[in-house]
């Protein structure tokens, strides 16, 4: 309300208003720039995914999946990895704010959040009515990568997706707790861990209006914990994958593509692109 309109007998109304305001709108811009960067940065559309669910791996194709080698298998794996996290590389710089980082702490957010983006992404390509999950043009269970011989792993992946479809989140949600995700201010090595918990700070002011505005409040505290399993599921990663490339020291480099080796191993080469 311009000044003259404004009624007189609530100067404080419209003062808080005028307050609120623009946080709300830039709260509501920040939400529509991170849900149509996420639409344009995902490898699948969920509508997509969700058709194909009836293409499940037929017996033949599952043994043949658990013939291969485990080398073979891991590599395809990383193969699909490096690839969707490259697209997580380009949901991040499309996210208002991100860009005016620090190239160094896009890096370190990357390094550390690209691994549990794609996880969180993945429960849009999980069908939990048969606990399969879309990979290589079809849906299949955890028998599909018993070849990678980290059962536990893949179980507990697999459990993580399940979990996560159990809230129905939204595309809006995915999109919101992704960013969260990936922004978050106490990975190690910040250089300017304040200008990131700011960032931080106005997408998670985004996501609660979000989660109010639909009656969804609930899904919050259970979102946290989900938070949580993420940290063990990529540190049970890095633990299996050391021990395999331990095992194999020189295939390793000719297994992975390097931007797998720059996110998940301590190797110094292959600058991340
Ligand atoms: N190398 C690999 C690797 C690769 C993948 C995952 C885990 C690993 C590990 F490493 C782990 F977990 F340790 F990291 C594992 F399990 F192999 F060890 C989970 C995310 C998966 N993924 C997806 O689900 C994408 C997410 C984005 C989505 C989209 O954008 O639309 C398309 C589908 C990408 C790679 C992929 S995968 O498809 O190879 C796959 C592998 C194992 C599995 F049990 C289920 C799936």
């Amino acid at each position: 309300p311009s000044p003259d309109q404004q009624p007189v007998n609530a100067p404080g109304l419209t003062c808080r208003l005028v307050c609120v305001l623009p946080s709300l709108l830039s709260s509501d811009c920040l939400t529509a720039n991170i849900v149509k960067s996420h639409r344009e940065t995902c490898q699948y559309r969920v509508e997509e995914l969700q058709a194909l669910r009836w293409k499940v791996f037929s017996r033949e194709e599952v043994l043949a999946y658990q013939s291969k080698s485990v080398e073979e298998m891991w590599q395809r794996c990383a193969y699909r990895l490096t690839d969707s996290i490259q697209y997580v590389v380009e949901f991040a710089k499309r996210i208002d704010g991100f860009l005016e980082l620090s190239q160094n702490d896009q890096i370190v957010l990357l390094k550390g959040g690209s691994l549990e983006v794609v996880l969180v992404r993945m429960c849009r390509s999980f069908n939990p009515d048969n606990g399969t999950v879309f990979f290589e043009g079809k849906y299949g269970g955890t028998e599909v990568f018993k070849s990678l011989g980290c059962n536990d792993l893949i179980a507990s992946i697999f459990e993580f997706s399940q979990s996560l479809c159990a809230l129905h989140l939204s595309e809006q949600e995915v999109a919101l707790f992704t960013a969260v995700v990936l922004l978050n201010p106490e990975r190690a090595w910040l250089q300017d861990k304040e200008k990131v918990a700011r960032l931080h700070s106005h997408v998670d002011v985004a996501f609660k209006n979000t989660l109010q505005r639909s009656h969804r409040d609930t899904v919050l505290s259970k979102l946290s914990q989900k938070t949580l399993q993420l940290k063990s599921l990529c540190s049970l990663h890095i633990d299996r994958l050391r021990s395999f490339l331990e095992l194999r020291p020189l295939l390793a480099h000719s297994l992975f593509p390097p931007l797998y080796h720059e996110l998940f191993t301590d190797s110094p080469d292959a600058p991340l692109e």
